[in-house]
């Protein structure tokens, strides 16, 4: 919010204003294979401004209309003429309002792309055609005028499952616990993770290729290697708090650009299914093999892994 003192009434207003949930898509069409690249944007913007006249009184003459806001989105579209991932785009987003608009100091924009992956086709890539996968793409970037930026990319949505190779033991028992302990259950999460990059300005992010794209990827790809483990053995998860900090702490360690990562992942249950009656004790007999999958309960599980940077 942008605080400021508002001396007439001895009241202090925090503000900002913006659009929210601007929908674009936008095909690159490549000349030299034919190729169309294509991506969906859902896009938010929020301006920290001087605008407080039209709080304190009945003039607008300082607010950069939201409607403004939601065009802008469809300009810078149409402007990019190369492709870019959607990091560059959210930061040219917040770069443009810092710089066009002299009493805009703070722009946040947070962008959530749709998983439109390329299909394939008799085992060919197809040049135009995209089916839907599920985990989003995110990204927030809060852009100052100075330049100055802090850049956040997440994937919401990654449903992972595994069917053993994990356990829950040692806790805490007192009255009120049944949980029965156990090394042989199944695990099943929503991972929602967001990882914050160290690059401080706008001048000095990468820019070659798909930078941040590429990235999302390989983030993902350790993140899923680290709960599954190794195809033919799997490994061990003695809970999933274990899991998640193994998970936080192998990006930390593989990717040197990232300083932090907030995993949230739901512990969700598939119960084991024990259906048994007077006449028929043994009709359902759990043995690893029958579950009721649910939604709700479920274990809510999240941490924040960071570097420890110290300062000589
Ligand atoms: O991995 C787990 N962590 C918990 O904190 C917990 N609590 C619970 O009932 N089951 C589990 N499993």
């Amino acid at each position: 919010m942008a605080p400021e003192a508002a001396a007439k009434d001895e009241l202090r207003l925090e503000q900002r204003h913006g659009k929210a949930r601007v929908r674009v898509a936008r095909v690159w069409r490549q000349s030299h294979d034919g190729a169309h690249h294509f991506v969906e944007w859902n896009v938010s913007i929020s301006l920290l401004s001087h605008c407080l006249s039209s709080y304190h009184r009945d003039d607008n003459s300082d607010i950069v209309a939201t409607d403004t806001m939601k065009n802008t989105v469809y300009v810078k579209a149409k402007e990019c003429g190369d492709r870019l991932s959607v990091e560059e785009f959210a930061i040219l987003i917040g770069n443009h309002f810092c710089s066009f608009y002299p009493q805009v100091f703070t722009a946040i924009v947070n962008i959530i792309e749709k998983p439109w992956e390329r299909v394939c086709i008799d085992g060919k890539l197809h040049l135009h055609g995209f089916k839907l996968g599920s985990e989003k793409h995110t990204v927030e970037a809060t852009v100052q005028k100075s330049g100055a930026l802090k850049l956040s990319s997440g994937i919401a949505g990654l449903a992972l499952l595994k069917t053993t190779q994990s356990g829950f033991e040692g806790f805490v028992r007192d009255k009120y616990t049944i949980l029965p302990e156990t090394r042989e259950r199944m695990l099943a999460t929503e991972v929602n993770a967001s990882w914050r990059y160290s690059y401080e300005s706008v001048a000095s992010i990468p820019t070659k290729g798909l930078y941040f794209s590429e990235k999302f990827m390989d983030v993902k790809k350790v993140l899923m290697e680290t709960f599954f483990g190794p195809p033919e053995t799997g490994v061990y998860s003695p809970s999933v708090q274990r899991t998640l900090y193994l998970m936080g702490s192998a990006v930390l360690r593989r990717f040197a650009d990232v300083s932090s990562i907030h995993l949230k992942m739901p512990n969700i249950h598939f119960l084991p299914v024990n259906l048994s009656t007077k006449e028929n004790p043994s009709m359902v007999k759990f043995k690893d093999d029958v579950y009721l999958p649910t939604d709700e309960p479920h274990g809510s599980i999240e941490a924040t892994v960071s570097r420890i940077t110290s300062k000589m």
